[in-house]
């Protein structure tokens, strides 16, 4: 059975659970749970910490895991796994901050106090910028820090930018990282169900991201209409009753649909029609 570590807790639990309920496989209802057992996809669910989630796998006591990047990148595990797909959701940045107005480069932290939640990720990046700062290692509520005095400066998850503006902070320098949920797995392995487990988890990805779009043209203009849309091979083209005329049909990102719908209608297609796309294998 392949063994899958799921978040437990916080902002990628729900992300994660949906993602596999959408896959598929059988997902727990009743958030005490700790293992599920999905006997007849033969793979098995542990619901974890996500900052441990890394660990078990990086150890190979679980197979592969569902995590944040940037908290993968925390747990310093140093080549025992690696990255195996982006998940497309959960998405945040992790980011210096300070008091407003206090800092513009990263350059200037030589000799502060930075308080973070990920102080593996944090000391690795001043380590490779050579930036010679103090780490204050904290739990939570890290924008709190530098009003309470513990720090001068920050480095966190920032999604909207709300937590930071409320406490008067704001972020300088480049992102430290772009996160996202990933699959992370024990480097080099290939255990049996995995890449069931990676196609079904592609199949949402891409169920979500493309819609099917179906529309009539006239037979002289289906090259300018490839042009826009290409599908993801091939677009597939059915004869209608009216021979001059043909039915494609082709999948399109979805956040495109309307600039694409407008535009074969301007080519002169008609009868265009989109529809969602429940579940796939590509
Ligand atoms: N708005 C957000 N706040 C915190 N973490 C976020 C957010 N959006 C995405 N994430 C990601 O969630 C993971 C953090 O997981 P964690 O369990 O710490 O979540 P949390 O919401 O901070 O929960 P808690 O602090 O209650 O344990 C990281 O990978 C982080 O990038
Ligand atoms: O940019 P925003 O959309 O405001 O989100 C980012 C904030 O959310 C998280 O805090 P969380 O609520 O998890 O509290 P914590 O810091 O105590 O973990 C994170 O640590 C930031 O503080
Ligand atoms: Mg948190």
């Amino acid at each position: 059975m392949l063994r899958v570590a799921v978040p437990n807790k916080g902002a990628l639990s729900e992300a994660a659970t949906s993602m596999l309920r959408e896959s598929g496989y059988l997902q727990r209802r009743d958030n005490r749970e700790l293992v599920i057992v999905d006997s007849e996809n033969e793979i098995e669910f542990f619901y974890l910490r996500p900052r441990d989630i890394a660990v078990y796998v990086g150890r190979g006591i679980l197979d592969v895991g569902l995590t944040g990047r940037d908290l993968f990148l925390d747990a310093e595990v140093n080549g025992d796994a690696e990255e195996i797909l982006p998940l497309g959701v959960g998405a945040s940045t992790f980011r210096f901050a300070g008091p407003a107005g206090a800092f513009t480069a990263e350059s200037e932290l030589n000799g502060k106090r930075i308080a973070t939640s990920y102080d593996g990720l944090l000391r690795g990046y001043l380590r490779d910028r050579g930036i010679d700062a103090e780490v204050v290692r904290l739990d939570g509520a890290i924008e709190s820090s530098v009003r309470l005095g513990v720090a001068d400066a920050i480095a966190d998850v920032v999604e909207t930018g709300n937590t930071l503006k409320a406490a008067g902070m704001e972020t300088f320098g480049e992102p430290i990282l772009a996160s996202e949920a990933v699959l992370i797995g024990r480097t080099g392995a290939s255990p049996a169900g995995l890449e069931v487990l990676k196609r079904r988890l592609t199949g949402v990805l891409v169920a979500r991201r493309y819609v099917m779009l179906d529309y009539d043209i006239r037979k002289e203009l289906v090259e300018q209409a490839f042009a826009v849309t290409p599908g993801l091979e091939s677009p597939t083209v059915s004869p209608l009753a009216d021979s001059e005329w043909v039915a494609v049909r082709s999948m399109v990102k979805k956040n495109k649909t309307n600039t694409i719908m407008d535009e074969l209608y301007d080519l002169g297609a008609r009868a265009i029609l989109v529809s969602q796309i429940h579940a796939c294998r590509i």
